[in-house]
């Protein structure tokens, strides 16, 4: 007998969605950064473990404001993640509750789907008695099942949270092969990983106004080729990339090669240029020509 089951992963901006994700699979799909926001697709990540696969749906973050299309197309991506699972995973950040916490929960507990609540970061705080009245104001619905405490970053809690989702994934027959970890390209992974070099090195303002094209992809036995393409807004954004003497480029693309190495177990030569694609924020065709409307 074989269970299958689809799990969303959701919450405002930086509370560590894509962090429990990659915690969850045990490898790095999800990127991760500092900054808020680094998620714009809905990236699944399988794990199968015995007679269980469990595939998983990182949500881009659920926010209130923005007037952007761009942030539209983001809350669009992510209130559509949440329909057609078995079970969402609402994340939180340990003692914080904002207007983005309670949007996102009012659109999760709408779903109609039954969640659990990961209060995620608890690494942070010291004394966990401290959380109790915290717990204690966070709402409930019919449709909570539970509240786990975990820490995404150090692996604590996740037994307890993969051990209270197992009892929502339903019998069926599975979707994806045994060792399939997740159904994107390759190509879509070399992206997220320049794109995820960017968003660490740049100042807070950049990445929100960038995205990365992979224009070649060329795999020999030995070796892959990679060149990939920064979209920026500005030309004023461009220059702030490429950085000093192009220092900043150089160091994006080493970076970013070191991660696709582990990733696809190969030599990779990775090429990056940056290129000016002025106001795309604002224009939602140029948004689906880049994929962000793919769902
Ligand atoms: N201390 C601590 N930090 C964490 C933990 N989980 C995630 N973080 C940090 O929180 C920041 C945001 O994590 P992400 O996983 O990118 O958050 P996200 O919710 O996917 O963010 P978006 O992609 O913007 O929606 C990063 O700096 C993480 O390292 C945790 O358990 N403890």
């Amino acid at each position: 007998m074989t269970y299958c089951g689809i799990v969303s992963i959701a919450g405002r901006p930086n509370v560590g969605k894509s962090t429990l994700l990659n915690r969850l699979i045990g490898q790095k799909l999800s990127i991760t950064a500092h900054k808020p926001q680094t998620t714009r697709h809905s990236i699944l990540g399988i794990q199968t473990v015995g007679e269980r696969q469990v595939v998983y749906v990182d949500t881009p973050g659920i926010h209130v404001t923005g007037k952007q299309r761009l942030n539209q197309v983001l809350n669009r991506t992510a209130s559509s993640s949440l329909h057609d699972v078995d079970v969402v995973i609402l994340v939180l950040q340990a003692m914080v509750w904002n207007d983005d916490d309670k949007r996102a929960f009012e659109l999760v507990s709408n779903s109609g789907v039954p969640f659990f609540i990961a209060v995620n970061k608890i690494d942070n705080i010291r004394k966990k008695e401290e959380m109790l009245p915290y717990l204690g104001t966070l709402p409930t619905h019919e449709n909570l099942q539970g509240v786990v405490l975990i820490s995404a970053r150090k692996g604590s809690g996740i037994d307890s949270l993969e051990e209270q989702i197992g009892k929502f994934i339903p019998e069926g027959p599975w979707r994806y092969g045994e060792d399939e970890l997740t159904d994107r390209s390759a190509r879509f992974l070399a992206s997220e990983a320049v794109r995820e070099q960017l968003t660490r090195l740049l100042s807070a303002e950049l990445p929100y106004a960038l995205s990365v094209e992979i224009e070649t992809f060329e795999e020999s036995a030995d070796l892959l080729r990679i060149g990939a393409v920064i979209w920026v807004d500005k030309p004023s954004q461009k220059g702030i990339v490429i950085g000093k003497g192009g220092a900043q480029l150089k160091e994006v693309g080493s970076r970013a090669r070191a991660t696709l190495e582990t990733l696809f177990d190969k030599k990779v030569f990775l090429e990056c240029w940056v290129r000016v694609k002025e106001g795309w924020a604002d224009d939602e065709r140029a948004l689906r020509s880049l994929g962000y409307d793919n769902q």
